[in-house]
């Protein structure tokens, strides 16, 4: 799954702004521990952007990455669809991708997703979730279940 690197955007458009958040949102990190800082920026279909970083806990396992907080602050507002996500790290050499909790976490909204992984230089590589996340469990299985199964309730 080799991608092209993308230059960094001219910055008024929506991508270059969305790129911007998640720069912004890296300086935000709460990562005492692993000193690994993670931005993020989530658009909705409605035009909004909502940022998010890692938030990590003397109690180690409970660290949150900064793509499940931005899509709890945006679910917990009301959004629910989601078109892109741009996450950045302070890594220099290659790419941050989202951790497999947060692909799942994402794949529940949409399978559609354009994710954008940014560099500090504010070059990209752009996925589709469903790329991320092959023959992904999503609301759908359920479904496909109960209707299987003739749940009624
Ligand atoms: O995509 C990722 C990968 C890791 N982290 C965070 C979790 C933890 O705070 C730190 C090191 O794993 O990075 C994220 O926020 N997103
Ligand atoms: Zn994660």
């Amino acid at each position: 799954m080799e991608k092209e690197i993308i230059p960094a955007p001219s910055s008024p458009d929506l991508e270059g702004k969305l790129f911007h958040a998640a720069h912004l949102a890296k300086h935000k990190a709460y990562c005492p521990y692993s000193n690994f800082r993670v931005g993020v920026a989530l658009l909705t279909s409605s035009g909004k952007i909502y940022s998010g970083c890692n938030v990590e806990n003397a109690s180690y396992a409970l660290a949150t990455c900064a793509e499940r907080t931005a899509v709890c602050k945006a679910v917990s507002e009301g959004e629910l669809s989601f078109d892109k996500i741009a996450i950045t790290s302070d890594v220099e050499t290659g790419f941050t991708g989202p951790c497999g909790s947060c692909r799942q976490t994402l794949a529940e909204f949409g399978l559609d997703l354009d994710v954008y992984l940014i560099n500090p230089k504010n070059e990209s590589k752009a996925y589709k979730l469903r790329e991320l996340l092959p023959i992904a469990f999503t609301p759908r299985d359920l479904l496909k279940h109960r209707a299987a199964h003739d749940v009624i309730d």
